[in-house]
Order: structure tokens, then sequence, then C-alpha cells
């Protein structure tokens, strides 16, 4: 199967003030979402007007300071789900480690973003450490707002704007790094995969690295600057959209000699996971039969490896 360097996943841009539900730069963004979602399941969104160079320095800063801290104080941020909390020097992902701050609910909205932020720094930096917990939750809140408008527009090119509901998604703001591998090490950063997320929103710094692998088996170099966002359907879209939306299968390669750092927004539902009725008739028969999250990623996790790169979990946990 060919790498293409040359070949680019659609880029959209979401920068223009008048992006607003109805008006015509909203409709023509719409269209290019959904086409690049159903082609691609993958689009680079740019958003350098609010995200603006600063903040993007910033919280890559943030981001290694708190992947430098030591091993012990990391591993302090458990979670009881799997990925969610600290993953790293796990012996088939040597080059890779990952800290995230959950947002388990939007219910209490930004306030409640604010405190696991603050408990997330604390946990970290006992003496506090206000520049990170700015510093995350700015970026935070402005990628929950990409992601909502990403979603909004899904939501609104199928005509079912009537099931957004805010209450019921929540968050993983992630950051990842890759070190750099030594001479005899492979270069793989992160293996072939889908998400198993609704959306997930990727941001990296210089060091390129994420390979996106196309319906027609072709891998795509991602090369991104500063203020560009991979948007990526997770295979919980897939599944929603009864199959319409597309989950690419990705990986992270490494070359070079600085590390890799991304920081990921990862975007779920909580209860069950349903396609709306109208996107199921007789030409596009149910696919996908209702679940719940937690079953999905406990079914994934009990997947061996081979399984786990090949195929869709939500096909195979819930396909009809
Ligand atoms: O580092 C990246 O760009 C990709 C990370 C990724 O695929 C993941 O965390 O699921
Ligand atoms: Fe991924």
């Amino acid at each position: 199967m060919a790498v293409q360097a040359m070949c680019r996943l659609p880029i959209i841009d979401f920068s223009k003030e008048d992006l607003k539900p109805g008006t015509s730069s909203w409709l023509s963004t719409r269209n290019k979402v959904q086409s690049a979602l159903e082609e691609y399941g993958c689009f680079e969104a740019v958003y350098d007007k609010i995200i603006s160079l600063e903040l993007h320095n910033e919280i890559f800063g943030s981001a290694k300071e708190l992947l430098d801290l030591p091993t012990e104080v990391k591993a302090k941020s458990s979670s009881d789900i799997s990925y969610f909390g600290y993953t790293g020097e796990e012996p088939d992902r040597p080059l890779f480690q990952s800290l995230g701050i959950n947002h388990a609910s939007t219910l209490e909205g930004p306030q409640s973003f604010t405190n696991l932020t603050q408990t997330f720094t604390n946990q970290m930096w006992p003496a506090g450490n206000n520049q990170f917990c700015e510093n995350a939750l700015s970026y935070a809140k402005k990628i929950v707002e990409l992601e909502q408008l990403v979603k909004r527009m899904v939501f609104d090119s199928y005509g079912v704007k009537k099931y957004l509901d805010p209450r019921i998604q929540f968050y993983n703001l992630r950051f990842l790094k890759y070190r750099v591998p030594e001479m005899d090490e492979a270069n793989v950063g992160v293996e072939n995969h889908t998400d198993k997320t609704f959306l997930s929103i990727l941001h990296q710094n210089e060091v390129n690295g994420l390979e996106v692998k196309t319906k027609n088996g072709d891998w795509i170099k991602m090369e991104l600057s500063p203020s560009s966002f991979v948007v990526m359907a997770g295979e919980v879209l897939l599944a929603w959209s009864n199959g319409r939306i597309h989950t690419p299968f990705h990986r992270v390669i490494l070359k070079g000699t600085k590390a890799r750092y991304t920081v990921g927004l990862f975007s779920f539902q909580s209860g069950i996971i349903q396609t709306p009725e109208e996107l199921v008739d007789d030409k596009h028969p149910l696919r996908f039969k209702p679940f719940e999250y937690f079953k999905l990623l406990r079914y994934h996790y009990d997947l061996d490896d081979a399984r786990k790169g090949n195929e869709s979990t939500v096909k195979a946990l819930c396909g009809v």
C-alpha cells in the first residue's frame, strides 16, 4: 500500500466570523464537513482566529512540563476508564506516554471543567501551577467550541438537530508525548487503530508523524501548521450515522530528532447510543444495534491486538 506524502485531507476553514447557522458560510462549511467525514472520516480544520500562536506555544510548553514530571507523579492521574488517566512505558508502545483530564459531564457547564482542571493541576503540582491550569482550561474551552460546532453541522446536515443534547456528552483532554526512538528501536509511536470516540480533535507541535489511511488503502502523511487541527470521526459516530460517516485507521510514525507532542480532545456520549430513526430507511437499513459506550470500550480492550488493528470494534460488537 502506497504512503502518499502529496495527497492531503480536505482543509476546512472555521475562522470566519459569520459562521452562524443558516448563513451561506455555515451551509457551505457544513457541506464540506459532511463530505469530508463521509469520504475520509477526517479533515484538517483551520482555526487560527480562535487559537492564537501564543496559546499554541503556551499549551505545548504546558504539555512538556506535565509529561516531564516523574512517572510516580503522573501515575497519580488514575482513571477507572482505560486510557483516560496516565499511560506510559508500555512494552508494546515504548515511545509513547499520555495523561488525560476527564470532564465527566457538562451538566454544570464550564464550571465543572474549571474545578476538574484545578484538581488535576493540584494533584500534579502540590504547590499549585496556575499557569498550567489557565492554559489547559482556556485551550479546552476553545476546542470544545470547535467540537460542538462540527457536531452541530453534522446533526444539521442529516436533519436531526433535535437529538443534539449537551447533557450526554463528555470529554477527555489528553497530553501525548512520543520520544525520539533510539538507534535500534522501531519508529512506531502508536500502531494502526481507529478511535473509539464520537469525535477526536488533535493538535500537534511542529513534529509531524500522524498518518491516516484512506478508504482505498493509501496512507496520507499529515503535514500540519500550528493553526491546524485534525478532526477525526470515531467509531461511535460511524454507528450513530448508520455507517454514513467513515472512521479512518491511523497511526503515528516518528522521524527526526525532536519529540512529538499532541494535545487531543476526545468526545464521547453517555447512556445508550442509537442511530436516529431518520437515518434508517429502505435504502439505508439499520446497520448497528443500540449500545452503551463503556460496553464498547470494554469489548475493545478484550480483543486481541490483531483484531484491534484490523476491524471495526463497533461492527464486531453490535453490527446488524
Ligand atoms: O498523536 C497523534 O497525532 C495521534 C494520537 C492518536 O491517534 C490517539 O491518541 O488516538
Ligand atoms: Fe487515534
